[in-house]
């Protein structure tokens, strides 16, 4: 059994052999291109209604740095833009690359940024993540650009003040009282589409509300995720970084927006 990665032995191009839905025609992420998005008058505003109280905990899990959130009820949850209910919060994570001029996992017309956060919500009409997740109205993450510039934003040090705590693979360390929707940039614009998770099993789950305004870290911030280490604390040092899927196929699929 050899776990999936991002390296060129296990990476994007390998996991259809695990993984066969990673070849299907709804997979993610995909290039948003202007010619390519459709406005959408009718497309709702979306509103986060988070309970800080419901933050958990951060880990690294050799794959991405991810903060956890109590989801046994309708806590923190993700409504409107185009969903048809409220979706529990149950993650958050980053993808980053190895330098500051990639690492997103949607590019937008051709524009890669530093980094994408996601977060992770669930719809609760189905009895857990798990059956959510065999669902195609069961998963929705809301995404969000990094982009570096001078003046970072300084609820992402919260963040980042963390990694030192989890340096490693497998550790974790308590995150508690952190409301998510404090990252938010100031524009709620966005584009959505249907897709699929953008990790194995790569299911077609997934509505995506991609923001359209980055939210700014600075370079030392992209630097503090990148001195996350994807092996455990007894093994050889590999630096956690380039954990992004290269975009797929979009196929026959539309991209709507919430703006003009
Ligand atoms: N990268 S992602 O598509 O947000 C994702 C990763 C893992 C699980 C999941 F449900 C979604
Ligand atoms: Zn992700």
């Amino acid at each position: 059994y050899y776990p999936w990665g991002y390296d060129s032995d296990n990476g994007p191009d390998q996991w259809h052999k695990n993984y066969p839905f990673a070849k299907g025609r709804h997979q993610s992420p995909i290039e948003i291109n202007n010619k390519d998005v459709h406005y959408d008058s009718s497309l709702l505003p979306w509103f986060a209604s988070y309970d800080p109280g419901a933050a958990k905990t951060i880990l690294n899990n050799g794959k991405t740095c991810r903060v956890v959130f109590d989801d046994s009820f309708d806590r923190s949850v993700l409504r409107g833009g185009p969903l048809p209910g409220v979706y529990r919060l149950r993650q958050l994570h980053f993808h980053w690359g190895s330098s500051d001029d990639h690492g997103s996992e949607h590019v937008v017309n051709g524009v890669r940024y530093a980094g994408e956060l996601h977060l992770l919500h669930w719809n609760p009409k189905y009895s857990n993540y798990l059956d959510a997740k065999r669902r195609t109205d069961g998963i929705a993450v809301l995404a969000i650009f990094l982009q570096v510039g001078e003046t970072p934003k300084p609820e992402m040090k919260r963040i980042l003040e963390e990694i030192n705590a989890i340096k490693t693979k497998g550790k974790n360390a308590p995150f508690p009282n952190f409301d998510p929707s404090i990252l938010f940039p100031k524009s709620h614009d966005y584009w959505t589409y249907h897709g699929s998770v953008t990790t194995p099993p790569c299911e077609e789950c997934v509505t995506w509300i991609i923001l359209r305004e980055p939210i700014i870290v600075s370079s030392d911030q992209m630097a503090k995720l990148r001195s996350l280490s994807k092996n455990a604390e007894n093994e050889p040092n590999h630096p956690l970084v380039d954990n992004w899927r290269p975009t797929q196929p979009r196929y026959f699929r539309m991209v709507s927006a919430s703006f003009l």
